[in-house]
């Protein structure tokens, strides 16, 4: 960096002190006495920037928005270890097997005929990891995890302002065999989380049947077995694609709700693709009950 040392500043925005463990909190302390001033002179000083929360979990950034030609996204790495992605993936088999007990398995999904669903909250999972159904380290971890994305995307994108989650839907899709020949529709259309899209107009209008209150969404993959199934962002328009995710383990899309970050899923063609969805508001009255 030819740069260095010379007042570099970092334009990005602080995480609150709430977040800084105690230890990390000493470490910058010291870290900032050490440092030479060389051509300025020391400006108030930030508490923390949000990559060195991102240092502390092991996460790294791999993707900004202005790689992802947008505005308010970000795909990150390592937020779960690869035992910890099959841990979320077998509460998601046992939470279907236990659906096919009752009846409930096999349900197609609400987007594609060509695609089975599945889908599982945070107080199902309880429920089952209660009654025995599913083991009580899936449940914990859901919401463990939940609350790891929650903290990231606080600090990435709204460090003054507190995120709640207001709902941790843990997804799978499964290709349906023999149906996908010449399949043309996506697993999941094109559509804003927060507004209804109007791609006529590029408008979103932020009403119902919209989740309004939605702020920040969080996508957070289990897995990359499978054939198809990548996220992509478009224009308004509906169509024009401006950037792609493949998802795998660990990796965590984080975006702003809007109108500004209309996204789909291609078909998945073979096999079956897990994620954890995490949608953010500010209003604390939405925040999810578990
Ligand atoms: O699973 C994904 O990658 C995206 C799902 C999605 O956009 C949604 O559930 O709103
Ligand atoms: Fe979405």
């Amino acid at each position: 960096m030819e740069h260095l040392g010379t007042g570099f500043k970092d334009p990005d925005p602080w995480t609150p002190a709430v977040l800084i463990p105690e230890a990390l909190r000493e470490e910058l302390r010291e870290d900032h006495e050490k440092r030479t001033w060389d051509h300025e002179p020391p400006q108030p000083k930030p508490l923390i920037y949000w990559k060195d929360v991102l240092l502390l979990e092991g996460v790294t950034l791999t993707q900004d928005a202005r790689q992802l030609n947008g505005s308010e996204r970000a795909v990150l790495d390592g937020l779960l270890t690869p035992d910890e992605c099959g841990v979320l993936l077998q509460l998601a088999k046992d939470a279907a097997g236990a659906g096919a007990r009752s009846g409930y398995r096999g349900r197609r999904s609400p987007h594609t005929p060509h695609e089975r669903f599945e889908g599982l909250t945070v107080l199902k999972a309880a429920q089952l990891a209660q009654a025995g159904t599913v083991g009580s380290q899936g449940a914990r971890l859901l919401l463990e995890a939940g609350e790891r994305v929650r903290a990231l995307t606080q600090a990435y994108f709204s460090p003054e302002r507190p995120l709640h989650l207001s709902f941790t839907h843990l997804v799978c899709r499964s290709a349906i065999e023999g149906e996908q020949e010449q399949r043309m529709d996506l697993s999941h259309p094109v559509h804003a989380d927060n507004c209804v899209l109007d791609p006529d107009t590029g408008e979103c209008w932020r009403e119902p049947p919209a989740y309004t209150y939605r702020d920040y969404s969080g996508l957070l993959y289990l897995n990359d077995d499978f054939q198809g199934g990548d996220l992509f962002f478009t224009e308004p328009d509906a169509l024009t694609v401006t950037a792609q995710v493949h998802p795998r383990c660990g990796r965590l899309v984080a975006f702003s709700s809007g109108g500004e970050n209309p996204h789909g899923v291609w078909a998945v063609t073979r096999g079956r693709r897990c994620a954890l969805a995490l949608w953010h508001t500010w209003a604390a009255e939405h925040r999810e009950q578990a």
